[in-house]
């Protein structure tokens, strides 16, 4: 644990050792005002001026306000440094963390992670790491004058409270591991919120806000007892070192007095080791609470740490040159590709189909043969088990720069993609549209507007392309959110569009609008789409049937129709086609 606080306080030494120095100075200066004030006393009882002396305790006690303040900044702006870039990695980290980590993850737990588990840290790094170092001082330069005035008794007082700090550091471990419980509870909480409150609707719909508010309060009662806990060892540690120090107070009286009574030592030397023994209690009960808080750090410090060890993408920017497409070759060729989420259950098996530039291709299967599973590794979300995917010809490893980094942005700067649902992020419209090309034109963005069709919705908007649209699109209908993911993923120019359609109805109006969209999108760039509505695989210029993640056939929509049952029975299982008439 000791050896983790010093890791951390990397890039901040100097100035924990600044406010370390500076806290000592106060407390010098805290020691040395009894002397003032004595000397004070004493000139006034004994008559003579007392100027100087006054002089000079205002001066310290001045003086240790200024220092003690300087000393309490310096500490908490370190403290906040620290924070702030710790916070900084993580979220680095965090938006880099390999997508397959999310399948196992809580997103909410991630967030306690990155905000309550780091002020935790914050703590142990600053007060304790100063709080301890200057009391553990102040207690050698003590027990150095202790040894001085009276090397038995100071052996006495040693020995007591060297039993006294084992004692502690055993309960200390237990603080630790309540304070570990405690964290992950917090975190579950966290967890448990974001899900709730992510689905309200969901939640309001199906009248579960007494069942979830249960299992919110299950997580806080689980958070109240693993705090709980750790508040009871807490209150068993404080008061050790008092009783430590109030037992060896007593102890010294006891010997002292029969050796004094001896002759072995003189009464103003037993005084002497009392009131030094009395000037323990404090920064030794300090000392003492500064070793339990280091022990919580372990509980937060290896849920940080998860996070970190969470593998995570790239962050290298694109390669500037990158190579140019091959010559004659599709915008999209997948081979044999073999893919499972977990090891030994495949998802798809060998995989193969061509996307020709400017074309438009429907990619069609039942539910759960695959298809938004091909998507993911064209994104490269998730990394093939084996076979290959081109886009204009390159592999993923022909985009790599300079010691073979900056692959993946490059390779997914030439995709666009429209998510099923279409997620629409916070913000105003226009941000919405920008997302994937912040510098673009305004010429540009009006291009892409017109291409998804979205003007009739800008020109309706209150504030045309700067209207809030709510969180994740909530001030927007379903067919325009659509369209504003379309106008997002076409604004920079990819070479290929992968879209994926929504299963929701859309009304005719909204339906024939997406397939004429479809015919102006095919002028820019080659389209995979995949389909659920009949008039997308009719406007297909060639379909794919997947099959238990096995591309089963491939051809026109009539080829199919006419070669292959299985495509039959989807199309004849659409809505949007009436059944063919039976014999008779
Ligand atoms: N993240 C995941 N982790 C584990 N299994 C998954 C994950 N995503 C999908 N699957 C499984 O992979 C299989 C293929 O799912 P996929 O979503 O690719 O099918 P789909 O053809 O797109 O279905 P639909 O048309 O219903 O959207 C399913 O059995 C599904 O349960």
């Amino acid at each position: 644990m000791f050896r983790r606080l010093w890791e951390m306080t990397e890039g901040h030494r100097k100035a924990l050792g600044g406010a370390l120095l500076l806290t000592l100075a106060a407390a010098g200066l805290g020691i040395a005002q009894p002397l003032a004030a004595q000397a004070l006393v004493d000139a006034l009882t004994a008559g003579q001026p007392a100027r100087s002396s006054a002089a000079v305790l205002v001066t310290l006690l001045l003086a240790q306000a200024a220092v003690g303040g300087s000393a309490y900044y310096l500490l908490e702006r370190t403290g906040e440094r620290f924070t702030r870039r710790l916070r900084t990695g993580l979220f680095a980290h965090l938006l880099r963390i390999e997508i397959p980590v999310f399948d196992r993850m809580r997103v909410g737990d991630l967030l306690s992670r990155a905000s309550t588990d780091v002020l935790v840290l914050q703590e142990a790094m600053t007060q304790v790491c100063v709080q301890l170092a200057a009391n553990l001082i102040v207690v050698a330069a003590v027990a150095t004058a202790l040894f001085l005035t009276d090397p038995l008794l100071m052996g006495l007082v040693t020995g007591m409270l060297l039993a006294d700090a084992l004692l502690v550091a055993r309960i200390s471990v237990r603080v630790g591991h309540a304070s570990t419980r405690f964290q992950a509870a917090v975190g579950r909480i966290a967890a448990e919120a974001e899900r709730v409150l992510g689905s309200l609707r969901t939640v309001r719909a199906y009248r579960a806000e007494e069942r979830e508010l249960r299992a919110l309060a299950d997580a806080a009662d689980e958070a109240y007892a693993a705090g709980l806990h750790r508040v009871r060892l807490t209150a068993a540690v404080n008061p050790l070192a008092e009783v430590a120090v109030r037992s060896a107070f007593l102890l010294v009286l006891l010997v002292g007095t029969v050796r004094v009574s001896q002759g072995n030592l003189s009464p103003g030397a037993l005084v002497a080791v009392l009131l030094y023994v009395s000037q323990l209690a404090f920064p030794l009960g300090q000392a003492i609470e500064s070793i339990a808080a280091v022990y919580k750090l372990k509980g937060a410090a290896d849920r940080v740490q998860e996070v970190y060890a969470c593998p995570a993408e790239d962050a290298a920017p694109a390669a500037p040159d990158v190579p140019a497409a091959v010559s004659g070759a599709p915008a999209l060729e997948i081979r044999d590709l073999a893919f499972g989420y977990s090891a030994h259950t495949p998802v798809l098996h060998n995989l193969t189909l061509t996307v020709p530039r400017h074309a438009l291709v429907a990619l069609v299967g039942r539910s759960g043969s695959g298809k938004s599973t091909a998507f993911a590794l064209v994104n490269r979300f998730y990394q093939p088990w084996s076979g290959s995917i081109r886009i204009d010809g390159r592999e993923l490893a022909d985009l790599a720069g300079p010691q073979g980094r900056g692959a993946l942005p490059a390779w997914r700067s030439r995709i666009g993609w429209v998510e099923q649902d279409c997620p629409v992020l916070h913000g105003t419209l226009r941000e919405n549209l920008l997302y994937g090309a912040p510098d673009a034109p305004e010429a540009e963005l009006w291009r892409a507007v017109d291409l998804a069709g979205l003007q009739g919705t800008v020109d309706r908007l209150p504030d045309g392309l700067d209207t809030e649209v709510g969180e994740r699109g909530s001030r927007l209908s379903g067919g325009e959110r659509q369209r504003v993911a379309i106008a997002r993923a076409v604004l920079p120019r990819p070479r290929l569009l992968l879209m994926d359609e929504p299963t929701a109805h859309l009304d005719p109006a909204s339906e024939s609008a997406l397939t004429t969209s479809l015919g102006r999108l095919r002028r820019e760039c080659a389209l995979l789409v995949i389909a659920h509505r009949m008039s997308t695989v009719q406007a297909a210029d060639s379909v794919v049937l997947l099959d238990g993640g096995r591309t089963l056939a491939s051809g026109t929509y009539h080829e199919l129709l006419q070669s292959r049952p299985e495509f039959r029975r989807l199309v004849g299982r659409s809505a949007s086609v009436p059944e063919p008439p039976g014999p008779g």
